[in-house]
């Protein structure tokens, strides 16, 4: 294998159990350059924790994740500075602006005051975060979607080139989703490598080029969309194929109907 061929991302065998759940139970997903991933999984099918512990978040009971070839968990530095993550629930610094944070996380990431304030400016225009910033307004007042978005932009900051975002588009509003889907796009014509998670199966079909089903930990099903789709017309249908849909009985919450 030449160096050209390491997959942005691989993982082997990842597994992890809390108390007596098997959150993920053996995930091994191979991504390759320049690809969109969308990994998609019913609540609670282990699509957090694995992606928590390809990105150095989660230690795994067992298995490897690698960035390009880097060991996340024997090299952790080198993998994160290869790595743009926006985790679920990502907890930032809540007394400062967007500006602020931006400029403290690029001085985490070790980038020089210059680049830092360049790239700030042009991520906090791009993503429509700069009026709040004139303002003054601090990311504690911000709304989920704006948090989400300075979150992204924490993400794309030191230009990773591999990107692993739990939920992006999660109440994020329609012109702002355009925007994050154009600049996931011309990450990946850049050769830059994007893992999504996201429900919304419209989505990561319109997006991605490749999918991975994920269900009780496991990965159901993975390789391009129509590799994954097969003979169903939507991904949908192969979702509720391999998953399995649950029918609410006529008698069931009966109460709700007068
Ligand atoms: N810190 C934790 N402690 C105990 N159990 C956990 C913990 N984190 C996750 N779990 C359990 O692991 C399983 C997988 O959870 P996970 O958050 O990875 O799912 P998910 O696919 O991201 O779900 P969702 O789509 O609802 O966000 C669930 O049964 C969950 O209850």
């Amino acid at each position: 294998m030449t160096s050209d061929d390491v997959p942005a991302l691989e993982l082997d065998g990842l597994t992890k159990t809390f108390n007596e759940t098997r959150a993920a139970d053996g995930v091994s997903l191979s991504v390759p350059r320049g690809s969109m991933l969308g990994l998609v999984g019913p609540n609670g099918a282990g699509k957090t924790t694995s992606l928590s512990m390809t990105v150095g978040l989660l230690r795994p009971d067992s298995g490897t994740a690698r960035v390009l070839g880097v060991d996340v968990w024997s090299d952790p530095v080198a993998a994160k500075r290869l790595l743009g993550v926006l985790p679920d629930g990502l907890s930032l610094p809540e007394r400062l602006t967007g500006g602020e944070l931006l400029t403290y996380w690029g001085g985490l990431r070790g980038l020089g005051r210059d680049l830092v304030r360049e790239r700030a400016r042009e991520l906090l225009r791009v993503l429509e975060l700069d009026e709040a910033d004139d303002k003054g307004v601090l990311v504690a007042e911000y709304s989920t979607g704006m948090r989400k978005k300075i979150g992204l932009a924490t993400a794309l900051l030191h230009a990773p080139r591999v990107l692993v975002l739990d939920e992006p588009y999660e109440a994020v509003d329609p012109v702002s989703a355009r925007v994050l889907t154009a600049i996931l796009r011309r990450f990946t014509d850049g050769g830059g490598t994007v893992i999504i998670s996201s429900h919304v199966m419209a989505l990561v079909e319109q997006l991605t080029d490749r999918v991975a089903i994920i269900a009780r930990g496991r990965v159901l099903a993975d390789g391009s969309l129509e590799e994954v789709r097969g003979s169903d017309v939507t991904l949908e249908d192969t979702f509720v194929r391999l998953v399995g849909a649950r029918e609410v009985g006529d008698g069931e919450l009966a109460w709700l109907s007068s």
